[in-house]
């Protein structure tokens, strides 16, 4: 079991701001969910979008979250940012410059869009797998942005939200309120797929509800280097992931824990998008334990989590903030 990393900009929280507004929380802290595709329709690449493809896709939220908390310094301190997990992949390298972090890069989105400065401390407490197709990144961006809109006092309409999270990349507008959802454009068009419609309940009926193992890896996959690779050997025939094939001949373990999945009886199994993690639906406990068993009898998997589908964000407003002297 790796001990846990902790990854610091260094210019710690010391005191919440004496000038913060008492009616407006001191801190806020949002759980938010990895992201799955429950289907994944690729199509052209588009220039104009900078390379990136047409998508038309069913995003589904599962109960494996980062949680990010925001917490309001000190005017004219500049922002913060604290990483903590003991699966922080190639966050962990000594190189990854904390300004890039996805987290940071909301903070400084909305800080534009809302006119403040960003002294901001946020710490990220990671759990999501890095670079899995689990979308930890925009997880962590789409946390961001809900923790400020409560520690700000905004209160932006979701829509608005979205428009901040779309500047930053193509999954992060599903992830600001996570469920079920329908991606079109590069995947930044969002059409939620209410509880109790007729599409949600037909998810449900298809099995695409309850409980789910994702098998995850040491090893990233580079989204870029997927959909590259996808564009030279397509998808694979009947995959309703478009980007399974490829994720695959990258990662051929992943293509083994689906096969060991669907054979010990999983419902559905597949490369959760641009992979290497891979998402089994286990309707019964007893699928469930047959699945967990073929996972580690066959090596297929590094690590195996345990959620549920689909899942939403979870914000926690604290209204006093005790720093650590
Ligand atoms: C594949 C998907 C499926 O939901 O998720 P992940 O598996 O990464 O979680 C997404 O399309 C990933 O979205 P995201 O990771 O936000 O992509 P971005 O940061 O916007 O773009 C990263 C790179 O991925 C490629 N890209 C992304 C989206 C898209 N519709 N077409 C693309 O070709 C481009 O090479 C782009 O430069
Ligand atoms: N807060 C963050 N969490 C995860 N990855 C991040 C974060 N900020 C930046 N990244 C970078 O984004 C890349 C993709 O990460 P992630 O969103 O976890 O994967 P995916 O796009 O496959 O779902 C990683 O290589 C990582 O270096």
């Amino acid at each position: 079991m790796s001990a846990a990393t902790t990854l610091s900009t260094g210019s710690p929280v010391t005191a919440p701001a004496p000038d913060h507004r008492p009616d407006t929380p001191a801190m806020v802290s949002v759980d938010c969910p990895a992201k799955t595709n429950l289907t994944l329709e690729v199509g052209a690449s588009r220039a104009e979008w900078g390379g990136r493809h047409e998508l038309d896709t069913i995003y589904c939220a599962i109960s494996l979250t980062d949680t990010v908390s925001a917490t309001v310094k000190p005017t004219g301190t500049g922002f913060s940012l604290d990483l903590a997990g003991k699966h922080l992949g190639d966050l962990a390298s000594s190189s990854a410059d904390m300004r890039r972090n996805h987290a940071a890069m909301a903070l400084f989105a909305m800080a534009e869009a809302a006119g403040r400065e960003p002294d901001i401390a946020l710490t990220i407490d990671k759990r999501i797998p890095v670079g899995a197709g689990l979308a930890g990144g925009s997880a962590d961006a789409a946390a961001t942005i809900l923790a400020l809109d409560k520690l700000w006092g905004l209160n932006w309409p979701i829509e608005r939200l979205r428009e901040v999270a779309a500047t930053l990349g193509a999954d992060m507008p599903f992830c600001v309120a996570g469920g079920y959802a329908r991606g079109t454009g590069y995947g930044e068009v969002i059409e939620p797929i209410d509880e109790g419609s007729e599409t949600e309940r037909a998810l449900r009926a298809d099995g695409y509800a309850g409980a789910v193992l994702v098998g995850a890896y040491r090893t990233q996959l580079s989204t870029p280097d997927v959909y590259r690779l996808f564009d030279a050997i397509g998808a694979g025939s009947g995959d309703r992931n478009h980007l399974q094939k490829a994720a695959i001949r990258l990662h051929p373990r992943s293509g083994q824990a689906v096969d060991a999945a669907l054979e010990a009886g999983a419902r559905h199994a597949f490369v959760s998008g641009s992979g290497p993690s891979v998402v089994a639906f286990t309707p019964t406990p007893a699928v469930r334990r047959q699945v967990l068993a073929a996972w580690e009898r066959s090596g297929a998997v590094d690590r195996i989590i345990a959620a549920e589908a689909p899942a939403r964000p979870h914000i926690h407003p604290h209204l006093s903030v005790t720093v650590a002297r």
